[in-house]
């Protein structure tokens, strides 16, 4: 009776560092041998380059750096084999999204994926070629299939592995996190496994890179249908599923299983290690964010402070005439109690110096937002300067609502490197304060329940300029999300002007979007490279052809 252990690397390559991802698979590959007795290690797709390399591919150079690395590995990799994706090939002769075998001291076998993604946030098809044949290895007496990631979510490639002898499918992912992601992978695999009545160990990266976040949360499936090994998401971890073949030929797997966590819960590890990898990918030494007293900045300095470190973050209250008592004790409240360094720079003689600027050009004209985006690039000069001169990052705070209507100012609140709640709903920004709050009261209460204001004219409210957060992420969502158009939701009973009103608003300010920095994509359709529309565009909603 065989018994083989397979271990499944869930690591966290970095995009482009060809060097530090060999060793990161060669540490993980030791670690595994030594901690699991592991036979064979199968990593991520694309483990050299990392994922998704975008246009790093079109550079012949990164080419020629993978190439050396798997024969680097072949050389260092004497006790363990190990799976690895890679790109193969070049842009003459085909450049393939492909995994190897690399086992006692040689490259053995080379797979190419077939199914390449190009919808969402994928574009394969602008630098892949498909592959069009199964590779099956025989490894120490048990024959696994290859596939990779998009293969799993079609039926050809896992049948052909099967046609071609595979006893046991291997696919390596790169596949981001959004919610709702993890039972949909789960029924594609299921399909794949009662098509082919074969078990299917499938491997994903964790990590962040620039806009996705990786979950890994690898997992095996056994030939009945059966999940026999779950890892957790979004961490590091090297976990063994054992194969063994019974005495009717038949292989049977086992691992552990993890139990699964709440949604909020996820959501929430997911914003911390995107905004972590982001920071950290970058060699920034730490972040700057301009604390309000509102709850956009509050959740966001938890998931800094969460994700690096209080001694990494720094929060500066900007007051001007409009801020309020309450937002000043609030925000000092919140930065000392979760230990950070906080500021306060008033905004008022910046502000003033602006307008005696402006005084005889604004001669006999009305006060109106002008003065109120005056005040938010105020602060956004402020904050881009302690990160110039400090080398910190600005953390921009806007959330997907506020995004998508385009409240905010550009070259003001907008400022920043990085935008952890682009992709978060206001409502889910409530969600989420609540949840960090019962792991530890890290958000004054009075930050959660006081209404939200921009606090750039006086008792001024969101809700006066926009409806109501709860019907506003309702509509956000049908029409972006779900790309419903105007008459869909008004039949689905919203009310036809306010529809008519968001969809202008969303629709006006692509150009804002445009400029946004980026943030962390948890959604199915986030702004970024999910969602591409023009921004000079004559398709309006209500326009009709006669
Ligand atoms: N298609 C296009 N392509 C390129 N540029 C375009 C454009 N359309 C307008 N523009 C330019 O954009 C400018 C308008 O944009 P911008 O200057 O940002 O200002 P604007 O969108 O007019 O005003 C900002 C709004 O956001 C609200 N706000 C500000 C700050 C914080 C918060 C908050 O609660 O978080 C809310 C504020 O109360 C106000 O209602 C125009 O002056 C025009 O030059
Ligand atoms: N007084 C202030 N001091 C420091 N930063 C500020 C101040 N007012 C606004 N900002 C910055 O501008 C951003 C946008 O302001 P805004 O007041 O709309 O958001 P918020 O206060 O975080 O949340 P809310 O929308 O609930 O009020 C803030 O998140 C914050 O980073
Ligand atoms: N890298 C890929 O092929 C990813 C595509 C896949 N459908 C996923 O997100 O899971």
């Amino acid at each position: 009776m065989q018994t083989l252990t397979l271990v499944m690397g869930q690591i966290n390559p970095v995009v482009g560092d060809v060097a530090g991802n060999v060793n990161r698979i060669i540490e993980s590959a030791n670690q595994a041998k030594q901690q699991h007795n592991a036979d064979l290690v199968v990593f991520p797709e694309l483990t050299l380059s990392g994922y998704p390399p975008e246009d790093l591919l079109l550079r012949p150079g990164l080419l020629k750096r993978v190439r050396k690395a798997l024969s680097t590995l072949a050389s260092k990799l004497d006790n363990v084999a190990v799976l690895v994706g890679h790109p193969a090939g070049d842009a003459e002769s085909g450049l393939y999204n492909s995994a190897s075998l690399i086992d006692d001291g040689k490259v053995i076998c080379t797979y190419h994926k077939q199914q390449l993604p190009n919808y969402g946030v994928f574009d394969e098809k602008r630098y892949f070629v498909e592959g069009d044949n199964a590779t099956v290895f025989d490894f120490r007496g048990i024959n696994i299939g290859i596939t990779i990631c998009e293969d799993i979510w079609f039926q050809e490639p896992a049948a052909r592995a099967k046609v071609a002898g595979a006893e046991l499918i291997v696919n390596l992912n790169a596949s981001p996190y959004r919610v709702g992601k993890w039972p949909l992978r789960e029924a594609e695999v299921n399909k794949r496994v009662s098509e082919t009545g074969l078990p299917v160990i499938y491997v994903n990266q964790y990590g962040g890179q620039d806009e996705l976040v990786f979950d890994g949360y690898s997992f095996a499936i056994n030939a009945a249908g059966e999940k026999v090994a779950q890892a957790p998401a979004l961490e590091f971890g090297l976990f063994p599923v054992s194969i063994k073949r019974d005495a009717s030929g038949a292989l049977s797997l086992s691992g552990t299983l993890c139990e699964p966590e709440e949604e909020l819960s996820t959501i929430y590890k997911a914003l911390t290690l995107g905004l972590k990898d982001y920071i950290e990918k970058n060699h920034f030494p730490g972040v700057v964010l301009g604390l309000s007293g509102g709850i956009d900045s509050a959740l966001t300095m938890a998931l800094a402070v969460d994700a690096i470190g209080a001694e990494k973050v720094h929060a500066v209250m900007m007051p001007s005439r409009y801020t309020s008592q309450m937002s000043l004790d609030d925000a000092k409240l919140m930065a000392d109690g979760m230990g950070v360094k906080y500021s306060i720079i008033s905004i008022e003689p910046t502000f003033n110096a602006f307008i005696d600027s402006l005084a005889d050009e604004f001669n006999g004209l009305p006060t109106d937002t002008t003065e109120e985006n005056i005040q938010a690039r105020c602060r956004g000069i402020l904050l881009m300067a302690l990160s110039n001169k400090t080398g910190s990052m600005v953390l921009s705070t806007g959330n997907k609502s506020e995004m998508a209507v385009g409240y905010s100012t550009l070259y003001g609140d907008m400022a920043g490197g990085y935008s952890p709640l682009k992709d978060v709903y206001k409502t889910l920004v409530y969600e989420l304060s609540h949840y960090r709050n019962q792991q530890s009261m890290v958000i004054p209460e009075r930050i959660i329940t006081r209404p939200p204001s921009a606090e750039l004219a006086e008792d001024q409210l969101d809700q006066d300029s926009l409806p109501d957060y709860a019907v506003l992420d309702k509509i956000l969502q049908r029409y972006i999300a779900d790309q419903r158009c105007f008459e869909d939701l008004v039949d689905e009973g919203y009310d036809a002007e306010m529809v008519a009103r968001v969809i202008k608003m969303v629709d006006r300010n692509e150009y804002k979007r445009r400029q946004a920095p980026p943030g962390i994509r948890i959604s199915s359709r986030a702004f970024g490279r999910d969602r591409r529309y023009p921004i000079t565009s004559g398709y309006t909603v209500t326009s009709t052809i006669e």
